[in-house]
């Protein structure tokens, strides 16, 4: 099925139409399963979720946070309280403001190294954050929902054009030690564990994604990972945007 593209108004009109739609995917989760088992990104993501679900006053009443399982897409090999931490800016922006959650951060007891860089940092180590991670998930990998970003380059969670993590086929959580875009070490979500999802949403906003939007929506560039993860076709694809990121992209 073609991604259906939603374009907001405004910041808080973006924010409403994320809202929604995770809640309609909460409460499709819990009634067949019991749990919410969603998965987030870093970038602008924090203060998108902290608009839709602890701020908006229709939608904050209707989490259910203590059915929620939370996941990252990626993380950053950096403690938790590191500014570079996707959970640090999720924990800021909304785990901080509502009642408690099952959250699944990496396992900081086995960083090594300097804060996400290279050096003396240890490979097996990293290796073992990035496989534990990948024991954290459901049985059979398949979550209920991903919000992921999209950046500049067309990357999402930490698969970046032309590396070879876009071909692995089994891993569902692979380590990633040469991100392009600083921190180097990365752990991230697969295309494997992707296509499993019922639901994959993107968060794009601002003039600076128009042509990155341009190259998904009327180039079909399939260089870039985020068109491949807005191609699968196992799960619902919903684009959130706002009117500046899609200005003159034809849709
Ligand atoms: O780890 C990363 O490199 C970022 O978290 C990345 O995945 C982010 O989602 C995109 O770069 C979009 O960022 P914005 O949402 O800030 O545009």
């Amino acid at each position: 099925m073609a991604p259906v593209v939603s374009v907001g108004t405004s910041s808080e009109d973006v924010a409403a139409r994320v809202g929604h739609h995770v809640i309609k995917h909460q409460d499709i989760a819990i009634a067949e399963s019991g749990v919410f088992r969603i998965a987030v990104s870093g970038g602008s993501m924090g203060k998108v979720l902290k608009k839709a679900l602890v701020d908006d006053k229709q939608i904050a009443p209707l989490v259910k946070w203590d059915k929620w399982e939370v996941y990252f897409s990626d993380e950053r090999l950096v403690p938790l309280d590191h500014p570079e931490s996707n959970y640090g800016l999720l924990k800021q922006n909304v785990l901080d403001h509502v009642p408690k959650v099952v959250v699944h951060p990496i396992d900081v007891s086995l960083l090594t190294g300097k804060e996400g860089e290279l050096a003396g940092a240890d490979e097996a180590k990293d290796q073992e954050i990035a496989d534990k991670y990948a024991e954290l998930l459901p049985k059979d990998g398949k979550l209920d929902l991903l919000l992921l970003g999209c950046g500049p380059d067309g990357h999402t969670c930490s698969l970046f054009p032309g590396h070879p993590l876009l071909e692995e086929k089994s891993k569902l959580v692979a380590l990633i030690r040469d991100s392009p875009k600083p921190p180097p070490r990365r752990i991230s979500v697969t295309f494997p564990l992707l296509a499993k999802a019922t639901s994959l949403a993107f968060i794009a906003e601002g003039e600076g994604k128009a042509p990155t939007l341009k190259k998904i929506f009327e180039e079909g560039d399939t260089s870039l990972p985020s068109k491949l993860v807005s191609d699968l076709v196992g799960p619902e694809v919903v684009w959130f945007v706002n009117e500046p990121a899609v200005k003159g992209v034809k849709l």
